[in-house]
């Protein structure tokens, strides 16, 4: 069996007394597109957090492609390989689509480009406008490149958050609630976007709570209830889980419904 692409063991997080993550254990295979489900405040979004480098892990190890990145900040786990999206992207208001796409761009960040002056700065620009110019495409955001980004609907924030994160080059691709509030074309389209990077070797990790887009695009689930991983299972088991029906909806009442009453 291969070796996995992401490997989480006995990771632990609290704030304060609120313990939100206990001995959460499970890796992530190169090219599965994995559901991060559970019910709010479930910790989907701290558990996002803790593996890209957006707080720290109180316990545990995080391991990518076999490196611990447990400790690394975020940068780091960008160069690493994971790219991320936000719940609520936030951009300069007032830089264009093409500019915040760009200024994701790393490598016109690099040394290089330092050392070799402005030749070496512009031939980074250039390829990050071409890059940018590529994922704004796939992304469909073609027509709106020049506008600003305060301009973009709430739908075309969240597909520009997937261009900024993808100009890096990730290998594995976290997102959160890419199709919250995002009207059903715009959904279908972000569908049809991520299953084309996934068929190009990307692996995904999505929190998401739309059951018809986990259906649609998981290759496999796993569901947190208050900060534990209750179940790892394919899409269509989700609804005879009895510890994902118990964390969603409460106690399961096993006796038959006469008995019950
Ligand atoms: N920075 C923080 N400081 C204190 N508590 C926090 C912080 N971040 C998260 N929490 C707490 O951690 C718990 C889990 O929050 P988290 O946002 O990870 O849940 P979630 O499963 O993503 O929820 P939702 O589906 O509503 O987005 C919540 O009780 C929240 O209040």
């Amino acid at each position: 069996m291969p070796s996995p692409l992401l490997e989480l063991g006995h990771v632990s997080k609290s704030f304060g007394g609120n313990h939100v993550l206990q001995d959460v254990n499970f890796t992530i295979a190169k090219g599965e597109i994995v559901g991060l489900l559970g019910p709010n405040g479930s910790g989907k979004s701290t558990l996002l957090n803790l593996v890209t480098g957006f707080g720290a892990i109180d316990g545990g190890r995080v391991t990518f492609d076999g490196q611990n990145i447990g400790t690394l900040p975020a940068h780091r786990i960008v160069s690493a390989g994971i790219g991320r999206t936000f719940q609520l992207p936030s951009m300069p208001r007032k830089m264009s689509v093409m500019e915040v796409a760009m200024a994701a761009s790393t490598s016109h960040h690099g040394v290089l480009s330092t050392i070799f002056g402005s030749a070496g700065a512009r031939r980074a620009e250039a390829a990050a406008h071409a890059k940018a110019t590529v994922l704004l495409e796939q992304l469909l955001l073609t027509h709106v490149r020049d506008l600003p980004s305060s301009a973009l609907s709430g739908g075309q924030k969240k597909l520009l958050g997937i261009v900024c994160a993808l100009m890096s080059d990730p290998r594995l691709l976290m997102l959160d609630e890419p199709t919250a509030g995002v009207h059903p074309n715009l959904r279908r389209d972000i569908v049809q976007s991520l299953q084309k990077l996934n068929r190009q070797g990307m692996t995904l990790v999505i929190v998401e709570h739309d059951m018809h887009f986990i259906r649609e695009v998981c290759t496999r689930c796993i569901v947190l209830d208050r900060g534990r991983i209750v179940a790892s299972c394919q899409p269509d088991e989700l609804a005879s889980n009895e510890h994902v029906v118990q964390a969603y909806l409460g106690s399961v009442d096993k006796r038959e419904p006469a008995e019950a009453a």
